[in-house]
C-alpha cells in the first residue's frame, strides 16, 4: 500500500487540481529554478490546498528558521530536505519543531545506500542523483540499489505512469513521489495527475487498473 505525493505545485490551478484527485502530499518547493515559489506564495497556496492533504516543504540547505517559521505557521505539514543536510542539522530542526522530517539520499551507488542507514530523519526519501541539480530532474536510478530491510522511505526520480505497477508490487514505498512526469511544457498537466494518482490508488488497493 503505497500513498502518493505530487510535487512541485506553484499556481492556483494545481490545487485545484490537487483538491479534486486527492493525493495524499503535494510539495511546495523552496529551491532550485523550476519549481521554486516564495514563502508568501506558498502561504497563499496552503490557504486553498484540501486540509486532507498533506503539504510538504522541499528544502536545499535552507536557512533552519525559514523552515521553522515556515513550520508554526503550518504553512507546511513535513519537512523534505533535499540538499547536503547533514544529522547535526536534522538535531537541530528536531529540537524546534514537531513536523516530520524526510532526508532525501541521492542515490549515486551502493555506497550511499549503506551511509543512509544512519540518517537521523523520520523517513528516507531514495531519488537519482545528478550533477547538474540537487532534485526534479526528471532522471530515475536502478531500483535494485534500494536496500532489503527498507525502513518506510519516498521513492522519486523521474517516475511515470507506467512504472507505478512495478514500484507498488515489488518495491512497496511508504510513498511515491512524482513530479517531472505530471507536467507539460513546465506546468502540472491535470490529466497526467489524474492518470498516475488514479493508478497508485487502485494498485495499491489490490484492485487490477488495465
Ligand atoms: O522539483 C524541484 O525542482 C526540486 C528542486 C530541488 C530539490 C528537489 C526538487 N524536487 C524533488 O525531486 C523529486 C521529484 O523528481 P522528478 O522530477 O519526479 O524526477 C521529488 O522528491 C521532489 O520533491
Amino acid at each position: 500500500m503505497s500513498k502518493i505525493k505530487i510535487c512541485g505545485l506553484k499556481r492556483e490551478e494545481d490545487i485545484l487540481y490537487a483538491n479534486d484527485l486527492m493525493p495524499d502530499y503535494i510539495g511546495f518547493v523552496f529551491a532550485g529554478e523550476k519549481r521554486k515559489i516564495s514563502f508568501d506564495q506558498a502561504r497563499l497556496l496552503k490557504k486553498k490546498l484540501n486540509k486532507r492533504i498533506g503539504a510538504i516543504g522541499v528544502f536545499v540547505n535552507e536557512d533552519i528558521d525559514n523552515i521553522i517559521s515556515l513550520a508554526n505557521d503550518n504553512i507546511i505539514d513535513i519537512i523534505q530536505l533535499h540538499g547536503d543536510e547533514d544529522n547535526d542539522y536534522i538535531d537541530k530542526l528536531r529540537s524546534k519543531t514537531d513536523k516530520k522530517i524526510i532526508k532525501a539520499v541521492r542515490v549515486k551507488d551502493k555506497q550511499d545506500i549503506i551511509n543512509s542507514k544512519n540518517i537521523n530523519s523520520d523517513y528516507l526519501l531514495f531519488d537519482s542523483f545528478t550533477d547538474k541539480m540537487y532534485g526534479g530532474s526528471g532522471v530515475s536510478f536502478d531500483h535494485n540499489l534500494l536496500p532489503d530491510n527498507k525502513r518506510d522511505f519516498f521513492l522519486a526520480g523521474g517516475i511515470k505512469e507506467e512504472d507505478i505497477k512495478d514500484i507498488v508490487e515489488n518495491m512497496n514505498p511508504y510513498c511515491i513521489d512524482v513530479s517531472s512526469s505530471v507536467e507539460t511544457d513546465g506546468f502540472k498537466d491535470y490529466e497526467k495527475m489524474k492518470k498516475i494518482v488514479k493508478k497508485v490508488k487502485m494498485y495499491s488497493e489490490g484492485e487490477i487498473y488495465e
